[in-house]
């Protein structure tokens, strides 16, 4: 579009007016501050190629201000306008309802709309359009209006948002940096914690790892001659020749079914402490194809523990991502025959180039020369360590057909920075996959395979003798004796972290190099290095053994006290159970009795009922009168006396507590006022009945004949039978048979303490003596010997001791409940005196 024929403000493009919600649209965009005339004057719409529409203020119809030139073409107008079709004119309604100010003045807004090509020789001079291009003006007033108050608002919100971003920032930015000295601190704790987990569990870890049988080896019909304990996996056991067998224990066994994931997830930990600052060195050891490089490696579908090593520091780097930041750099190098050859060279140079190892003034080992690949995704990592994998020396020996004939090590350097402290840290990992130990004679190495094997075997030895000098603690290392422990001495001791896999086979042909290899791995297990270091002086070694000769004793005391406490609890365990047990019968014996009780009662009623009273009653003496008898505040709770023989009716009466009103109101001249209920079960009336016929019995002979005598006679006898069998049964349900504890046993009987007779044997004789026998009762109801008082006497004493005891359960409940308090409290002492006795010994070792 032609920019220069604009004559004003309206005809510059959106570009150089700016949206609407710019300042210069502001300033530069057409304005009608009357919406009907002066905007108009100016305003001109570009028509591209033919010229523009004017507005005619006057008359506010849109004229063709250059007719000459065809200025106007309908098709430039825009895609929104529609037409009148019948009048050949725009219709304002549409324009205003579609059209805005806005597209107007846009280069390309006018997209010709098929109505307006179809009408592409209109007329646009007529009041319909002008009337239009008013209400667009119109419109864009208003909307400008808005924007401005808008604008405004937006504005006033914004210095709003500015002046209370400045107080967050300012209440924000003392608690902000707070946090982050705690997450700081936090961060160094979870890596203490996590290190001495580590350490505890040991820093050098072993790992043993054996092969399934090959299909060689199977087709041959070898056996495995190592057998794995699935409930145990720290042990396994070697069948030896002689058919002995031998146990080897390591921190863990892979038998030749875990997969490499299992592998690796034991290893995971070990990898996490290189991203917390410490050196960590994993390295595969073994025979030759006993699966090192399976391990290392893997292979594309089961990829080792490089490569997911690798992985883990992502995860670990995506999981810090806040607080840490990581540099990872990828080394590659192999020692081969004695030299050290870098793989990530290029193919000319890895054999030309002289590597060596260099100490650096941080005690490090360095390899000036030594390519270091930086690596932001395990894509690219993967990528360098196959590249790093094709350039390793393998060659065929016969016992393994690609046999790395090098030890082949993998660098991992990272570099951390605490993004909350500043701190930095530079740590190394190392994967190491060692050339397989092996013996000369065995594969038949001659030429250059033999010289490779004697250099590998004299650096696997160098390597023995460093883990047997850190084991043995002693003051030299010799880590230079080789290329090998040379470059590891920085991962091979001190706080690094160190994984082996030791490797074999399960071949029964491979048995020697198999117990090889698991007592050197047996050897490197009993390496302490770490902490223990520091314990290397003489004066901290003796305070060392001191302690633990302490922690020794501590340690014996505090087994001795476990088992107290075990026993203890144990016992505890047993009298809580038989105290439910105990809990248990006395409810059932609580039940029983009342029971019997009932019995009893219902036999006293029948006893009453079927009692001669008649006879009785005639024979009593009458009562003396009211005023000589004693008053009745006689009654006691005593239990029942027998006067002697010579004592009358009337004292005898009084000493009676338990005499039944029914007697004594039927007495003659005896007062009819109830005295109100017995307060212990009442057999009196028995008693008092057949005591009274006793001493009647010589009346009774006399005045009643025999015939009727003996039938009355008979019927006492049942119902005594009968009361005596309900007394035995209740004297066993109320002391049943206690055979759970004899003690308890004892106690439960010693706790039925009644006034009289106090020894339970006794209580006991009297019992069984005591119940009247059907030919007792007979003679009681004759009048018999002075025994048979005695008896009855027992008898409603024996009862009331039945009937005492069921009130006395509670004693029995409150004695157990007593007894599991003691033995709880006890229990509790012990626990307190072990958690004493181990706090006293972690102050010891502090
Ligand atoms: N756990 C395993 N599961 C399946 N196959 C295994 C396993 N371990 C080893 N193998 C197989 O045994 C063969 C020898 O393994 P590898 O080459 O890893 O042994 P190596 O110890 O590295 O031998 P060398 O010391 O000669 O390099 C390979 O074919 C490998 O796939």
């Amino acid at each position: 579009m032609d920019q220069s024929i604009r004559g004003d403000r309206a005809l510059e493009t959106p570009m150089d007016r700016g949206s609407p919600t710019s300042d210069r649209a502001t300033t530069n965009s057409p304005h009608f501050d009357s919406p009907v005339r002066s905007p108009f004057k100016e305003l001109q719409i570009p028509v591209p190629g033919l010229g523009y529409l004017s507005v005619n203020s006057n008359d506010e119809r849109i004229q063709d201000n250059d007719p000459g030139q065809n200025l106007i073409s309908p098709e430039e107008i825009c895609e929104n306008y529609t037409l009148d079709q019948g009048q050949n004119h725009i219709s304002p309604e549409e324009i205003c309802e579609n059209y805005t100010l806005d597209q107007l003045f846009k280069d390309d807004c006018f997209i010709p709309s098929p109505a307006l090509k179809s009408a592409s020789k209109l007329s646009f001079f007529g009041p319909d359009l002008a009337s239009a291009v008013q209400k667009i003006g119109i419109k864009y007033n208003s909307l400008l209006e808005k924007h401005q108050v808008k604008k405004s608002e937006a504005e006033i919100l914004l210095q709003k948002c500015e002046t209370l971003g400045i107080k967050c920032l300012q209440e924000c930015e003392p608690k902000y940096e707070k946090l982050k000295g705690l997450l700081a601190v936090e961060i160094a704790e979870r890596k203490r914690l996590y290190n001495e987990l580590i350490e505890l569990r040991g820093n050098i870890r072993v790992f043993c790892r054996c092969r399934p049988l090959s299909t060689d080896e199977i087709s041959k019909g070898s056996n495995s001659v190592i057998e794995f304990d699935s409930s145990k996996d720290t042990e396994l056991q070697i069948t030896c020749a002689d058919s002995s067998r031998k146990l080897f224990k390591f921190d863990h066994i892979f038998n030749p079914k875990d997969e490499q994931e299992t592998v690796f997830s034991e290893t995971s930990p070990v990898v996490k402490s290189v991203m917390d600052g410490f050196n960590v060195c994993i390295f595969a050891y073994g025979q030759t194809g006993t699966g090192k490089t399976f391990t290392m490696e893997g292979t594309p579908e089961c990829r080792g523990v490089n490569y997911r090593a690798l992985e883990e520091l992502f995860r670990i780097t995506n999981q810090r991502i806040a607080f840490m930041r990581y540099e990872f750099s990828f080394s590659m190098l192999e020692v081969y025959n004695e030299k050290i050859r870098d793989l990530l060279a290029d193919t000319s140079d890895i054999c030309g180039r002289k590597l060596d190892i260099k100490q650096t003034a941080e005690g490090t080992q360095e390899i000036p020369g030594l390519a270091e690949v930086q690596f932001c995704s395990i894509d690219e990592v993967w990528e360098l360590l196959k590249s790093g994998g094709r350039h390793r020396s393998v060659g065929s020996t016969n016992a393994n057909e690609l046999s790395s004939r090098s030890h082949s090590l993998v660098r991992v350097t990272v570099k951390g920075e605490n993004l909350l402290n500043g701190e930095r840290r530079k740590s190394f990992l190392w994967l190491v996959d060692l050339a397989g130990s092996e013996r000369v004679g065995k594969i038949e190495a001659e030429g250059e395979r033999l010289k490779e094997s004697q250099f590998i075997n004299k650096s696997l030895s160098s390597l023995g003798d460093v883990i047997s000098a850190l084991a043995s603690k002693n003051s030299h290392i010799p880590y230079r004796n080789s290329k090998l422990t040379h470059l590891l001495q920085s991962s091979l001791g001190g706080d690094c972290k160190t994984l082996m896999f030791a490797q074999i086979s399960p071949s029964l042909t491979d048995l020697g190099e198999t117990l090889c290899t698991l007592n050197f791995a047996s050897r490197v297990r009993g390496v302490e290095h770490g902490p223990a270091k520091k314990q290397s002086d003489p004066i901290d070694s003796f305070k060392l053994k001191q302690m633990s000769e302490k922690l020794r004793i501590e340690e014996k005391e505090v087994s001795k006290l476990n088992q107290s406490l075990q026993l203890m609890h144990m016992r505890c365990a047993s009298r809580e159970n038989s105290y439910r047990t105990l809990q248990e019968k006395i409810r059932e014996f609580e039940q029983t009795c009342k029971k019997y009780q009932q019995k009893v009662k219902d036999l006293e009623n029948q006893l009453q009922l079927a009692a001669p009273k008649e006879t009785f009653r005639s024979l009593r003496p009458p009562l003396a009168p009211a005023k000589e008898r004693p008053p009745l505040a006689g009654l006691t709770n005593r239990l029942p006396h027998f006067p002697p023989r010579h004592t009358t009716a009337k004292t005898n009466h009084q000493n009676k507590e338990n005499f039944s009103h029914h007697t004594i109101k039927d007495a003659p001249g005896f007062p009819r006022k109830p005295l109100g209920r017995a307060r212990r079960i009442s057999l009196s009336p028995v008693i008092c009945n057949i005591s009274q016929t006793r001493r009647r019995a010589t009346l009774a002979t006399e005045i009643e004949t025999l015939p009727q005598f003996q039938q009355k006679q008979q019927h006492f006898s049942h119902v005594a039978g009968k009361l005596s069998q309900a007394r035995r049964s209740m004297a066993t349900a109320a002391c049943p048979p206690l055979q759970e504890t004899p003690k308890v046993q004892g106690e439960l009987t010693n706790r039925f303490n009644f006034s009289s007779p106090s020894q339970p044997a006794m209580w006991r004789t009297t019992r069984l003596s005591g119940l009247p026998s059907p030919s007792q009762g007979s003679q009681i109801l004759s009048g018999g010997r002075r025994s048979s008082a005695q008896s009855q006497n027992k008898l409603c004493y024996s009862i009331q001791k039945n009937v005492t005891v069921v009130g006395s359960t509670r004693h029995l409940e409150t004695r157990f409940n007593e007894e599991a308090l003691r033995a709880k409290e006890i229990v509790g002492r012990y626990g307190f005196a072990q958690r004493v006795l181990n706090r006293n010994r972690r102050k010891t070792l502090v």
